[in-house]
């Protein structure tokens, strides 16, 4: 298989230096980044309503510079990591009052524009609306509603011919009746968003269940039968690339119907457990068991060669004749015989655990509890 590897372009690189390559920091500073932008906006229509309408720029520019100054350095400070300290990392609540506060500043000085910065209010509450609880929206809401209720009020009875006091009324008014409307609409898309993270979790969970009820073995969790094929396809698909081999043994409890028969079948099921405890614990963690059926199990080791795989498999029998299983008052002992074999270059999957069966037989005719292999 050909690897395509593409050089990133400019653009790529510029996403990094702004953004990091940490994809949980990038949604926070492509975040910031955009209530940079909304402020910038925000601060241009400010900008030209009040030269359209002859009001003194001069404090607005100062305005300008701390509204947009704020919220870079909380880009800066979500940039150099340092917000990850914090419980929230993204600052969204710190940009979100301090954008407030600035809205408020910047109503108490545009004059008669101060009604550009109801929209820019509304931005900056819908902008919290996607990642905050409804409670923490709604005390934004409360927190915005008094800071601009002082405003208008500190306002109206300073300047009362540029802020009369009853039109200030009438946007308090306003406002009272917008942010609770806001808040109200804050608290269903967090519900939304609850309910949908709930059925993330859900699927996820009976995904991961289905997963392993299709490739494990209910009695003994161990793989089962479909997916050792699998991996075992994969594996003689791998070593015709790779011209590498791998080593397979088929083992078989001895007697195991006798175990059945003298102690019931609950005993041969704890037997079968036990079996794939001690052997799952005595392979090398590269090595796969899996049960291939009965009281048949496989176990693949890939890159092995013959003689460490003998010694691996003998471990495996070694571990399961020192098993004893509880039944009741007794003890129940048991072994397992094993045919071990290496796969050949151009034979057939088929083939090999032929030969590994064909020695497991001669194991177990040459009196069980041993491994054979060739
Ligand atoms: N308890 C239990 N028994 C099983 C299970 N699957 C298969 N068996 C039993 O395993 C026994 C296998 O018996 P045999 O194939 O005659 O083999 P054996 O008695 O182990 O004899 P040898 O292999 O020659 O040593 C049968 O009695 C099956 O019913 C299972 O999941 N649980």
């Amino acid at each position: 298989m050909t690897r395509v590897t593409t050089t990133p372009g400019w653009t790529d690189r510029l996403a990094d230096l702004l953004f990091t390559t940490e994809p949980v920091q990038r949604i926070r500073l492509r975040q910031a980044s955009l209530a940079i932008a909304l402020m910038a906006i925000c601060v241009c229509i400010m900008q030209y309503a009040a030269w359209v309408t002859g009001v003194d720029q001069g404090p607005l520019w100062w305005w300008t510079v701390l509204s947009l100054g704020g919220l870079l350095t909380a880009y800066l400070l979500i940039r150099c990591g340092w917000s990850k300290r914090l419980a929230d990392p993204s600052l969204t609540v710190g940009q979100m009052v301090f954008a407030i506060a600035s809205g408020a500043i910047g109503y108490s000085m545009a004059g008669p524009v101060r009604g550009a910065t109801f929209p820019i209010l509304m931005i900056i509450l819908v902008f919290g609306m996607f990642q905050l609880r409804a409670s923490t929206t709604l005390r934004i809401s409360l927190y915005a509603l008094g800071l601009f209720g002082l405003t208008m009020a500190a306002m109206s009875q300073w300047k009362p011919a540029v802020y009369p006091p009853a039109v200030e009324l009438g946007h308090f008014l306003m406002l009272a009746c917008t942010l609770p409307a806001v808040s109200i609409l804050a608290g269903r898309l967090s519900r939304i968003r609850h309910r949908l993270a709930q059925q993330k979790t859900e699927l996820a969970e009976a995904l991961a269940q289905i997963q392993s009820m299709a490739t494990r073995d209910e009695l003994t969790g161990l793989l089962n039968r479909r997916h050792m094929q699998t991996l075992l396809d994969q594996e003689v698909q791998r070593c015709q690339r790779s011209g590498q081999s791998f080593c397979v043994a088929l083992l078989d409890i001895d007697h195991f119907k006798r175990i059945n028969d003298q102690h019931g079948h609950g005993a041969g099921d704890a037997v079968l457990r036990g079996f794939s405890d001690v052997a799952q614990a005595a392979i090398r963690a590269s090595d796969v068991l899996a049960r291939w059926g009965g009281e048949e199990f496989v176990l693949l080791m890939a890159d092995a060669r013959m003689p460490p795989a003998v010694a691996g498999v003998e471990r495996v029998r070694e571990h399961v004749e020192a098993l004893r299983v509880p039944m009741g008052e007794r003890m129940l002992q048991t072994s397992v015989s094993a045919g071990l074999t290496q796969h050949r270059p151009g034979e057939s999957l088929e083939q090999t655990l032929e030969r590994a069966d064909r020695l497991l037989y001669q194991a177990k005719n040459e009196g069980r509890n041993r491994v054979l292999y060739g």
